[in-house]
């Protein structure tokens, strides 16, 4: 697992627009060095803030859209198409704008679906999906993401593995169904650890005064079961994306030189 590296950014609007730029080089590099790219999306306020820059920022036209698998990170377990729902979300702010393959759109199961409301079974063929896509070269039954980007919560969260409760203590299976999460709604579906951990980079994102004690303690040591995103790091690279707000408690030894 890699270390963690911390980028600094002077507000949430700066970061969003910079990370849209990084995410848009690494895509680029990876569609010309492997012919195609993944990529993991997180829900929330950071990780829909950079997917509206990337859309705004010309250099997207550069992405080649019909060779690019999107995938998620966790999802509401709310019926399709509910505002709700990450990857509506998501369709607002970038996908309806830019020709992504409907095929290589991976959203995960809603709870009006084959499935119904049984989220471990939405889970569960979450799981073979991305089994299906992996292929021998891939580190376990998950095809290689070149990033998987997360957005932090208060309390430490990531994807919707939350402090303390099973989906975060989960060792073997890549994909589980959550129930009694703290944030809303409480019924969700999740990558887990070991399916974060097999992407190449994992990108954190946090912005705002109120994430500042979460990505100090997340980044001091705190083991994963107490502190989720301290056990999101990447294969390759682990790179913290914050505003000066979130970044206010770290101490200064974790500082970024450019920043001290
Ligand atoms: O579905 C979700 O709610 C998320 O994927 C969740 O893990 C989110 O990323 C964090 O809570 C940060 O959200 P903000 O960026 O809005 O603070």
């Amino acid at each position: 697992m890699s270390t963690p590296q911390l980028v600094v950014h002077r507000d949430k609007e700066l970061m969003a627009q910079a990370a849209a730029a990084r995410l848009i080089t690494k895509i680029v590099d990876a569609q010309a060095s492997r012919g195609e790219a993944s990529v993991v999306l997180t829900g929330g306020r950071n990780g829909n803030g950079l997917l509206a820059a990337l859309a705004a920022a010309p250099a997207r036209d550069a992405i080649d859209w019909g060779r690019l698998d999107l995938w998620w990170g966790d999802e509401r377990f709310l019926p399709e198409g509910d505002p709700e729902r990450n990857v509506t979300q998501a369709r607002e702010a970038l996908l309806d704008q830019v020709p992504v393959d409907p095929k290589r759109v991976h959203a995960m199961p809603a709870s009006d679906g084959p499935w119904g409301t049984d989220v471990d079974a939405a889970a569960e063929a979450y799981a073979a999906e991305l089994a299906a896509a992996a292929d021998p070269e891939n580190h376990g039954p998950v095809p290689t993401f070149d990033v998987l980007m997360l957005g932090v919560g208060p309390d430490t969260h990531v994807a919707s593995l939350f402090p303390e409760l099973p989906a975060v203590r989960e060792t073997e299976r890549t994909v589980v169904g959550v129930h009694g999460a703290p944030k809303p709604p409480p019924t969700r579906v999740s990558l887990t650890l070991p399916a974060i951990r097999s992407a190449r980079e994992v990108w954190l994102l946090a912005a705002g005064e109120d994430k500042a004690e979460a990505v100090a303690i997340a980044l001091s040591g705190a083991g994963e079961i107490q502190a989720p995103a301290a056990g999101a790091q990447g294969r390759q690279r682990t790179l913290w994306l914050l505003d000066s707000t979130a970044a206010s408690q770290l101490p200064r030894s974790l500082y970024p030189p450019a920043s001290a």
